[in-house]
């Protein structure tokens, strides 16, 4: 199914590699106070040389008791990284972003998906997303950054994540966004404990069964960390597993951290689906 990126399509019937740039402080070794469009750029190019089909740009850490960062700050780190790759490289831009003037300033710059974790319900980000037209992610997360992994519970991860999901559906389809522009993502590690992201992983087809794609973001994370036991720096394996369990039950999107490992990876899977059983 063809989806339509402000001019730039991508055919999400076949899985694509989503790669990560990060433009915060914790992401740069020099203590990010000079992260800079440049260095956003020359990681883009990379991950782009390695088959990523979409560089999303973050300028607010969202990870686990992170701090908030203020609009201006977040849009004085993304809108130069968004305007130099989009004035170089011929790639779909996401923005990674809750809040509505971030949006908007990065699609402006160049940014034609709109990745929130936060599934647009932030002050104006629904009416954001509808002026905008560019298709959105909407991600599940239970609290926010600062409190989600204190003391996750559910009583059925999986029913309830997917409730959560089919309400914000319906939330943007009454402001006008058409389902054709929505993707889906359960949200790894956003406000679950392991046992609950490898819950929501096998019951992965839940998400992928409706008629909208599904994007998952598992690329190092303590969904690994916790059953292996392994340091972030040892998390590629089962980078890569995840990201295969993932493709083979229909995701379309995988946010990787590995870009030329996980196309490797995706692409065996894709081999694997689509072999005839004749000739
Ligand atoms: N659509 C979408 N966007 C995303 N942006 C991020 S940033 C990752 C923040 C983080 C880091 C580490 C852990 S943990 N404690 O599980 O290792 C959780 C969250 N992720 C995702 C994701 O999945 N989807």
């Amino acid at each position: 199914m063809m989806m339509d990126f402000a001019g730039k399509s991508l055919d999400l019937s076949a899985p694509h590699v989503m790669g990560i740039v990060n433009v915060t402080p914790d992401s740069f070794s020099d203590g990010g106070r000079f992260f800079s469009a440049d260095k956003a750029l020359e990681q883009a190019r990379k991950l782009v040389a390695d088959g990523a089909s979409i560089i999303d740009i973050g300028g607010e850490s969202t990870r686990p008791g992170s701090e908030p960062v203020g609009v201006e700050e977040e849009i004085r780190r993304v809108v130069p990284a968004i305007e130099a790759i989009s004035a170089e490289l011929d790639v779909v831009i996401s923005i990674d972003t809750m809040k509505a003037e971030v949006m908007r300033a990065a699609v402006e710059a160049g940014a034609s998906l709109i990745n929130d974790v936060n599934a647009l319900r932030g002050e104006g980000a629904l009416q954001a997303a509808a002026e905008l037209n560019v298709p959105i992610c909407l991600m599940h997360m239970q609290g926010t950054p600062q409190t989600m992994q204190q003391q996750p519970h559910y009583d059925d991860v999986v029913n309830e994540v997917n409730t959560f999901l089919t309400e914000r559906i319906a939330a943007c389809e009454a402001a006008g966004i058409s389902r054709s522009k929505i993707i889906l993502d359960p949200g790894f590690g956003f406000g679950k404990t392991a046992r609950h992201n490898l819950r929501l992983m096998k019951h992965l087809a839940v998400f992928t069964d409706s008629d909208l794609p599904v994007l998952v973001g598992v690329s190092r994370k303590s969904i690994i960390g916790a059953t292996l036991n392994v340091s972030v720096e040892e998390r590629l394996a089962g980078s890569l597993a995840l990201a295969s369990i993932a493709v083979w039950q229909g995701a379309k999107i995988i946010r990787s951290h590995d870009v030329r490992e996980t196309v490797q990876a995706i692409r065996l899977c894709e081999h694997v689906m689509q072999v005839s059983d004749f000739d």
